[in-house]
């Protein structure tokens, strides 16, 4: 089974949507430096979270400068799981003697030293990343090379970067990861950081294959 992250949530009925449709984790964007309209205050982030049921996994997604910074934000957000983009595996190895969640590691698809993310994080998130390593971006990376890296390395690994309800069962059968991750896919208009609910339903539809829930 392929799970299904749903990110970038920034509103209530978003976020209602995203667990309605069978979302395996939603995410919630907190404190990056970079322009996104996906990014929340810390409260409310927290609140949005507050919101999500046991059975579905909420990840806080943010770009800490140091591992403090990290282990402050889990602990005011209080996420089932961190996600990070930006950071060396020494922080990330660091930020999870610190916390007592998960961390996942956002990653760029692009480069070369993978394994040893994986042997400090929990999961990977393979992105296209900016030149700060941040995500949504909406840009799609070599889901061939994606697949290797997905069979070589001893870690789970979502699949992220520019997938819509409409390429991602095909990227599910190319790349076979752990699980599949979409925030700009799924907006209403590509960059707006708000969701538009018949897509997602659609991405995960098409991940589960199963037909579209009433
Ligand atoms: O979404 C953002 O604005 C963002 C900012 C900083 C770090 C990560 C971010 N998003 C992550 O990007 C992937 C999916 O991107 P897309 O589907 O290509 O838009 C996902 O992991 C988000 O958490």
């Amino acid at each position: 089974m392929t799970r299904t992250k749903l990110c970038g949530l920034t509103r209530e009925r978003d976020l209602d949507a995203a667990i309605d449709a069978g979302a395996d984790m939603v995410g919630v964007v907190s404190r990056v430096p970079i322009e996104t309209p996906r990014e929340l205050a810390p409260d409310r982030a927290a609140a949005l979270v507050d919101r999500i049921p046991d059975s579905v996994t909420s990840v806080l997604v943010t770009m800490p400068e140091t591992p403090d910074e990290g282990a402050a934000l889990v602990e005011r957000v209080a996420p089932d799981a961190i996600q990070v983009h930006g950071c060396s595996p020494a922080e990330i190895e660091e930020l999870s003697e610190r916390i007592a969640v998960p961390v996942i590691a956002g990653v760029d698809a692009v480069d070369d030293d993978l394994d040893d993310y994986a042997t400090v994080t929990d999961a990977l998130v393979l992105d296209s990343t900016d030149e700060q390593g941040a995500g949504g971006t909406g840009e799609t990376h070599d889901w061939a090379r994606a697949r290797k890296i997905v069979a070589d390395l001893d870690a789970p690994v979502l699949l992220a970067g520019g997938l819509t309800p409409e390429n991602v069962a095909s990227a599910v059968e190319t790349v076979a990861p752990f699980g599949v991750d979409v925030s700009s896919g799924i907006e209403d208009q590509q960059g707006t950081g708000t969701k538009d609910h018949a897509k997602l339903q659609r991405f995960v539809a098409r991940v589960s294959g199963e037909p579209l829930r009433a």
